[in-house]
């Protein structure tokens, strides 16, 4: 079994749910983040931490030298997909070119093991839907394409120097844990900007483009509870040193429009939370919905959280409980 893993950006939404997950499970933790979006106090007591960047050489080289680095789950990366419309460059050089670095000084050290964060951006606009792992990748955004370079650098990284690794395909990640929540600064995702409007830090939820080929003429995304998320990362990182990639889509297999979205939230805080109609946000694809079917037989993740109900109510325990969330 895998002893101690460095995980970068575990200070983030994803990554500091699978630290609390990966120490249950008694491994060793290292987390390596630079605090630029995540938070010290969602970093597990028990977990090592470093303050750096996930590109920074001369870094890498000294904690692989110092710690006993068995596998790397990679999250470090700018997250907002309509940003990377207005900054590709930023998104290039985080999501594209540290991990490059991560990877070499990797091979340098000897450290094979890898669990890298894509996504589901990384399809585009689907061709058929549910999306499996055999779907074209054809990114209608500059985030997806980042993260399409690193998938294929891993895929050659595996054929030329023996790199084991996982590449996660994650949906639309939401849902809280109890110790833990979402807490984004500026906020872009959509249920937590939702529970913001109900509970009145917002006057309005907007919604961004109702002139989709949908139902509702809005966006259809397939949510995901953090915590399951967590789980396919333990199970990924225990299925490395077969040789074969991994490759994996992680969602329920069900989606949601915008509006449907907004309605549950309405049904759980009681709110009217009221809507502002805005034009499209660019580079939305209108449908993204998972068939995670082969991970589900593959590996045996089950989710423990399939519904959107289960999702907005963590979300919203959380936020009661944590009203200024993980603070300044
Ligand atoms: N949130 C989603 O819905 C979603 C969906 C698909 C994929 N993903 C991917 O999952 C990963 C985690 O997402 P998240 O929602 O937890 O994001 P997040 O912003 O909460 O966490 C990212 C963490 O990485 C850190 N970070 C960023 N750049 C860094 C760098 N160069 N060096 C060190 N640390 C750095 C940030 O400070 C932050 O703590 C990302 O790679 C993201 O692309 C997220
Ligand atoms: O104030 C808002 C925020 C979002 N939306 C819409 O809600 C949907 C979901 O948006 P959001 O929560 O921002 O998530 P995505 O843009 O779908 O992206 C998330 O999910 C992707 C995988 O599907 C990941 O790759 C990204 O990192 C992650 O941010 C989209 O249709 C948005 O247009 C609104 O209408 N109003």
């Amino acid at each position: 079994m895998t002893a101690h893993v460095l995980v970068t950006g575990g200070a983030g939404f994803i990554g500091s749910h699978t630290v609390d997950l990966l120490i249950r499970e008694g491994y060793a933790v290292t987390v390596l983040d630079s605090l630029e979006k995540g938070h010290r106090a969602a970093v597990h007591p028990e977990a090592a931490f470093v303050q750096g960047d996930c590109g920074d050489p001369v870094l890498l080289d000294m904690i692989f030298a110092e710690r006993p680095v068995d596998a790397v789950l990679h999250f470090a990366a700018y997250i907002e997909a309509g940003e990377s419309m207005r900054e590709p460059g930023r998104f290039f050089v985080n999501n594209t070119a540290r991990p490059m670095v991560l990877l070499d000084a990797m091979m340098r050290a000897g450290v094979k093991q890898f669990v890298f964060s894509s996504t589901a951006a990384t399809y585009g606009e689907p061709l058929y839907t549910p999306i499996d792992e055999k779907h074209p990748q054809s990114p209608t955004n500059a985030y997806g394409y980042a993260k399409l370079l690193v998938e294929g650098a891993l895929d050659w990284m595996h054929r030329l120097r023996g790199l084991d690794y996982a590449a996660l395909r994650y949906f639309n990640a939401s849902g809280c844990s109890e110790r833990l929540g979402e807490d984004h600064h500026p906020e872009t995702h959509l249920i937590p900007l939702i529970l913001d409007v109900a509970a009145g830090r917002r006057d309005a939820i907007k919604l961004f483009g109702t002139d989709y080929p949908t139902p509702d003429g809005t966006c259809i995304r397939d949510y995901i509870h953090v915590e399951d998320l967590a789980a396919a990362h333990l199970l990924a990182l225990r299925a490395l040193g077969k040789g074969t990639p991994l490759i994996y889509n992680l969602g329920n297999g069900q989606g949601y429009s915008v509006r449907q979205v907004i309605d549950v939230a309405r049904r759980i805080t009681g709110h009217p939370i009221p809507v502002e109609v805005e034009p499209r946000r660019a580079g939305d694809p209108a449908v993204l919905v998972a068939s995670s079917d082969k991970i589900r037989q593959e590996l045996g993740w089950e989710p423990r959280y399939p519904s959107l109900e289960s999702i907005v109510q963590s979300t919203w325990n959380w936020r009661r409980q944590h009203p200024v969330g993980y603070g300044a």
